[in-house]
């Protein structure tokens, strides 16, 4: 299909600020298969799909991983970047380390949609998108929310139940983003990693500026203003956030959400950041346990007849623990 070629590099760069999505819209219609981005380099994977190395019309460089799942039927996960680093310095992610240079635009996001369906194999289509790639999405709001809203259009024709935006929290924006996709909008995952603000800071320093009770505030109106149940996300490392007393205090944490929660039990990946640290992965039986504590409290709220965090019998349940070992799905 001959598609329709791109304004030149000044007019581009003023759509980019202004007048994004209705204008990427328009090319959509009218058949867009150019892009500004370009494939560098794709490592394919053993088990399907793999990671592109992309580079972007300033030259700068990110990448976007596909990921192939098995089963009757197969499908692909697009894990796609929002920003070109992060500030958020997470002491566990490599991408912490390189200081924030960059946003991505709508288009650039969306881009890397593009580029993966070109790499998915037929038989696995892609139908899942995460905002598990470099950039903490949240710090990079407006152009996240538009690509995102094309997303359901034209050439992508994704579910927004099948997108997952993931945040370590920035002060105020999980309750945007509930206000903004008050029903049927995408999922939330939260990358919660420790049980109390003491714990926390080190691991995510930009947790200094959104304290863990104001964070549980925006989870449980964000439930509130969505019904949308919020998944958890804890990066398992051990002799740091893996005691049993950890295990404990999240149990009562997350039993204390008014919100939905499940909660991913990630074990640390030291292929995807380096030796950070000193940081080690949990073993299996490290990761059991952690597990077993939590959903303890998962089951003390499920008894029926059982008072809830509020105190009402008969509460509904508040925390589903479903145990994921699927490290290097994410960066
Ligand atoms: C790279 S972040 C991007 C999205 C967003 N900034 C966030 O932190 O949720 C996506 C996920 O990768 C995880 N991650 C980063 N480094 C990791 C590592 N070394 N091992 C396992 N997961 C890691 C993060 O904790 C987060 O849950
Ligand atoms: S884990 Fe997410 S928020 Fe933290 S540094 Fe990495 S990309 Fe940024």
């Amino acid at each position: 299909m001959e598609g329709a070629a791109l304004p030149e590099h000044r007019d581009w760069e003023n759509l980019r600020k202004d007048q994004l999505p209705s204008a990427l819209l328009q090319l959509l219609k009218t058949g867009f298969t150019h892009c500004s981005s370009k494939v560098l380099e794709f490592f394919p994977a053993d088990q399907g799909g793999g990671k592109m190395l992309l580079e972007l019309q300033d030259g700068q460089r990110i990448e976007t991983v596909l990921i192939e799942h098995a089963g009757p039927k197969p499908r692909s996960t697009v894990c796609v970047s929002s920003q070109i680093g992060c500030k958020m310095g997470c002491s566990f992610c490599a991408t912490g380390t390189m200081g924030l240079r960059g946003q991505l635009s709508a288009g650039e996001i969306l881009e890397q949609l593009f580029h993966a369906k070109r790499f998915a194999r037929s038989e696995a289509p892609v139908r899942n998108v995460v905002f598990m790639g470099m950039g903490e999405p949240l710090d990079n709001y407006e152009n996240v929310i538009a690509a995102v809203k094309v997303m359901p259009e034209h050439a992508f024709g994704l579910a927004l139940k099948n997108v997952t935006i993931s945040t370590v929290g920035v002060m105020g924006r999980i309750r945007a983003l509930g206000s903004e996709f008050p029903f049927a909008g995408p999922n939330l995952a939260l990358s919660l990693h420790a049980p109390t603000q003491e714990l926390r800071r080190p691991l995510v320093p930009s947790a200094k500026g959104l304290p863990l009770t104001e964070l549980m505030r925006e989870v449980d109106d964000y439930g509130e203003l969505t019904g949308s149940k919020v998944m958890m996300e804890y990066i398992l490392i051990a002799d740091v956030n893996s005691s049993e007393s950890c295990a404990h205090q999240l149990g009562e944490l997350l039993a204390n959400c008014r919100a939905l929660v499940m909660l991913n039990v990630i074990p640390y990946n030291p292929t995807v950041s380096g030796e950070v640290n000193g940081y080690r992965p949990p073993t299996d039986a490290e990761c059991r346990k952690f597990k077993f504590i939590v959903a303890e409290y998962r089951r003390r709220w499920d008894a029926p007849g059982n008072a809830g965090a509020d105190g009402q019998a008969g509460a509904p349940v508040l925390c589903t623990v479903r145990w994921s070992t699927v490290p290097g799905q994410v960066r």
